[in-house]
């Protein structure tokens, strides 16, 4: 079972403490059991005969127990409590670095907000179980074992009342919890829905904010957070009921005891210590019982929440790995390996990728290659690519033209491996990168997605994420190539997602992270779109000047829409449906290519209007 996998796995760096557990619950439940015969020895010898002297000695005995009691009882908590914690953060960190390899596919497989539940609510319930477990697994066989013999030792006469009063809670205890299963099941996937609807609408709030949509955005999500409550209500409904029925049968098995004793007692057939000692076994016995049955409330839905994990633990991502174990995301602290974590992110959500540093001399071909390559989206039912090849060589400005909906990010998104090709190959600095480790290809390719993402910090945390050790200077400098004069001081506050910065202000502040990476392969993906006219033509020019003088060989791949972001490219690719349907440079095309006319022709024709 799930479960039980996880937790023997994920156990493993803490078997002393769960060693220290074990010892020392069962030292602890061998102390409660022990006190009860101590305390009936007391009322039979001390009491009854009087004996001031053996009160005194079996007193200081059950202050021994008790003191041992406590103390075992404390100190279990304590490593159960240290070792469930750990396991959770543990699971935790493993669900999120499997995350952050996962490709957009895969993604899209899961859905983001079952993935914060899984990470989030679904390790709690592992871990709380486990708490439990840790606490429980020895103490309730112990108690409810032991509890009996030594009842049975006090009184064997009256045995028929514990085996009764265990059916009896069992039974009421089972009947509740066999009507709260489905609901926990429930519960969980609602849970999961009204983390989605309110993710979306947070993520969409501009959107609906635009279009007066939040009567209805707000419905939406009354009627998810209904769901949940309604199903909330019935689940405390029936555990309101559990906690009454409980001390019923408890309070009945105790007047039970006394009355069915009393006559005992009467008869000369037991004492009254024992029958005292009869009745805290019983009582320990009872609530053994109810640890037992809440563990096994609690069981089921650990169990389903241990399979959640384990689906995403298991799920291998559609873009292997073939980074070695040093290079693997954020399992290292090196720059470079958290830029790798970076790119998974990247390929997950479309964000940018940032490279590590290289310098020139070390700095490997950073050229471009596509050899018919053909690309299907998983699960779609035609290729958005067909056929592409072409050479994007170091030095050069290569750039990709295309209505909308032609596969222009879908190619881009092939280069830094976002996605591996249907067919075919992508060649980076020669090497097909479904070989390469993806290390490598974060050292080599960097890109500023079409919509840019900035994460909470400030400028210089964000301009540094390629290359943690630049200089301010460096900063500045890419900040003035990007024409990100805005920014007047690299603490400047930027808010999850760069919500505080506009649209245009956002791609510079892209660029300019790109650029302090210094990859070998700049890829722009629309990355000029917000830009007013005279900044994309500043920015372009500011970074061919930059890249003469400080990258000569670095390769740059620009997609645009507007021809004059892009009609100096040493080469010019019309995509159309998904195929390259000419190429040349800028004064070529308009002689050879009727679809760059009718572009160029529609783009001169607004210019003039
Ligand atoms: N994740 C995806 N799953 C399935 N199909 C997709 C996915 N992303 C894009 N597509 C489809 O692939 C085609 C090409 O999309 P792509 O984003 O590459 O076009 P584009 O030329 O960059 O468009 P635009 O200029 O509007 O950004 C579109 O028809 C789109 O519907």
């Amino acid at each position: 079972m799930d479960l039980f996998r996880i937790l023997t796995a994920r156990s493993k760096p803490y078997a002393g403490f769960v060693i220290a557990v074990l010892i020392l619950q069962t030292l602890s439940a061998a102390a409660t059991l022990y006190l009860p015969s101590l305390n009936a020895k007391i009322i039979d010898r001390g009491v009854a005969q009087v004996d001031i002297d053996y009160i005194w000695r079996t007193g200081a005995i059950m202050l021994a127990v008790a003191f041992v009691q406590v103390i075992t009882a404390v100190a279990a908590v304590w490593f159960g409590s240290r070792t469930a914690m750990g396991v959770g953060r543990d699971l935790r960190g493993a669900v999120f670095r499997r995350v952050t390899r996962f490709s957009a596919e895969d993604l899209g497989h899961f859905g983001t907000p079952t993935l914060i539940t899984r990470a989030t609510n679904d390790v709690q319930q592992v871990q709380m179980v486990y708490m439990m477990m840790l606490n429980f697994m020895v103490t309730a066989p112990i108690m409810s074992i032991g509890g009996i013999i030594m009842a049975l030792q006090e009184d064997p006469g009256m045995s028929w009342l514990v085996a009764v009063s265990v059916t009896v809670l069992l039974a009421a205890i089972s009947a509740i919890i066999v009507k709260l299963m489905p609901l926990f099941r429930a519960w969980q996937e609602k849970l999961d829905a009204m983390n989605g609807t309110l993710r979306e609408q947070i993520t969409g709030i501009r959107v609906v904010r635009a279009f007066v949509r939040e009567e209805h955005e707000t419905r939406r999500f009354e009627d998810a957070n209904q769901d949940i409550t309604q199903l909330s209500l019935r689940v405390g409904q029936l555990f309101v009921l559990l906690f009454p029925i409980i001390t019923v049968i408890l309070n009945v098995a105790t007047g039970a005891v006394l009355w069915f004793g009393g006559h005992r007692v009467e008869d000369g057939l037991v004492e009254v210590g024992s029958l005292t000692a009869f009745l805290q076994y019983l009582l320990q016995i009872l609530a053994a019982v109810m640890m037992g049955t809440f563990m096994a409330m609690m069981l089921p839905r650990a169990i389903i929440c241990a399979r959640r994990i384990t689906e995403v633990l298991e799920h291998t991502p559609s873009i292997p790995e073939v980074a070695g174990p040093g290079e693997s995301p954020l399992t290292s602290q090196t720059g470079q390996a958290g830029q790798a974590g970076q790119a998974g992110q990247a390929g997950q959500t479309g964000q940018a990728e940032q490279p590590a540093h290289t310098s020139q001399a070390d700095q490997p071909r950073g050229d471009v290659e596509f050899r018919d390559v053909t690309f299907t989206y998983a699960g779609a039912e035609a290729p958005v690519l067909h056929n592409i090849s072409f050479h994007a060589r170091p030095g050069q400005t290569t750039a990709i033209i295309g209505a909308t909906g032609s596969g222009k990010t879908t190619l881009v998104s092939l280069i830094p491996r976002l996605y591996l090709p249907t067919a075919g190959q992508v060649l980076l600095g020669g090497e097909d990168t479904a070989k390469l480790e993806r290390g490598g290809i974060v050292k080599l390719v960097s890109m500023v997605p079409q919509k840019p993402y900035l994460f909470s910090g400030t400028v210089a945390s964000n301009l540094r994420l390629g290359r943690p050790e630049a200089t301010d200077t460096e900063l500045w400098d890419a900040l003035r190539v990007a024409q990100a004069e805005f920014v007047t001081d690299l603490d400047m506050p930027i808010s999850q997602g760069g919500t505080n910065v506009s649209g245009g202000q956002r791609q510079r502040l892209s660029i300019a992270r790109m650029l302090v990476a210094r990859p070998a392969v700049y890829l722009f993906d629309d990355s000029f779109s917000a830009l007013d006219v005279v900044t994309d033509a500043k920015v372009r020019a500011a970074f061919a000047a930059d890249l003469r003088t400080r990258q000569p060989e670095a390769t740059t791949i620009i997609v645009a829409q507007r021809i004059s972001s892009i009609e100096h490219a040493d080469q010019i690719l019309v995509l159309d449906a998904g195929e390259i349907v000419a190429r040349g440079t800028h004064a070529q095309l308009l002689e050879t290519s009727e679809t760059y006319r009718e572009i160029y022709a529609s783009q001169t024709t607004q210019e003039v209007k």
